[in-house]
């Protein structure tokens, strides 16, 4: 169950989000975090796409040019189950002051020797979202990149990131939509055949829809503002935004209603 980790490491954050379970799949692929060939291959194709993305949402929230050096400089960019950083990295080289948040210890282990070869300062928690929300954190963007499917119960752990949110600021989750579409290409294009991932590592029936996923951000009082595919072409081997496709990957910008 849920409050049940001692037949883990023992160096897993507890929290109301954390699925023992699921926690066990990451700490053991955590070494692999940074081999772009390794079984989070998938994670390092979307990451330019997502990186695209998310700069891009952040720049027109702030009113920064996102050509310009570091053009994060002053916010402050919370990373939610960051893993091995492959999005929280690029955060701190765009001028942020960036947490890293993620409840496996040995994610956190790599995250960090990995940040510090780069010569990047990123303050990296073995924790979760509802501790660092205990503790009153604030802060202008919230990314919770994959993480939503894997947690106990995803309405909740996304009021816990609205509420880590400020009233100004943005909220960005991404994740896998629960259709004929993904079931093919999570389940058994990335873990059946392509091998990219471990098999069980995705449970379909975890997966949310973009409406389900924007109903709960609009409870939480950080209505979807912005909803774009994350789309896979197996011709050119790579992956675009899509305005209309949002059958297997997406992501989703929410902020203040008011
Ligand atoms: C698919 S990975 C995504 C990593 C990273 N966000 C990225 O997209 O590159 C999901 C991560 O969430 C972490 N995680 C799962 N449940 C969590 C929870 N309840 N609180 C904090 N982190 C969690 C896992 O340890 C894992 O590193
Ligand atoms: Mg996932």
């Amino acid at each position: 169950m849920t409050d049940d980790i001692t037949d883990l490491s023992g160096s897993n954050a507890r929290g109301r989000s954390v699925d023992a379970s699921e926690l066990a799949k990451f700490e053991a692929m955590a070494a692999e975090w940074w081999d772009p060939n390794g079984k989070f291959k998938p994670l390092h194709m979307l990451n330019p796409v997502r990186l695209d993305y998310i700069t891009s949402r952040i720049a027109a929230q702030f009113g920064r040019d996102a050509r310009s050096l570091r053009p994060f400089e002053g916010l402050r960019i919370l990373d939610i189950g960051c893993g091995g950083g492959l999005l929280t990295e690029p955060m701190a080289r765009l001028g942020a002051e960036v947490t890293g948040v993620d409840a496996v210890e040995r994610n956190i282990e790599v995250a960090r020797v990995h940040a510090a070869q780069q010569g990047l300062d990123i303050d990296y928690r073995a924790t979760t979202a509802e501790a660092i929300a205990e503790e009153g954190g604030q802060f202008d963007v919230v990314l919770a990149l994959e993480i939503v499917e894997h947690v106990v119960d995803p309405a909740d752990f996304i009021a816990t990131c609205a509420a880590l949110t400020r009233a100004d600021g943005a909220m960005i989750v991404s994740t896998l939509n629960r259709t004929a579409k993904s079931f093919g290409a999570a389940i058994i294009g990335a873990e059946w055949i392509m091998r990219w991932l471990p098999r069980g590592t995705h449970e379909w029936n975890r997966f949310i829809t973009p409406d389900e996923l924007a109903a709960m951000m609009a409870q939480a009082g950080k209505p979807a503002v912005d909803r774009r595919g994350m789309v896979f072409n197996p011709i050119r081997w790579d992956w675009s935004l899509s305005d209309r496709d949002l059958s297997v990957n997406y992501i989703i910008t929410g902020v203040d209603a008011g």
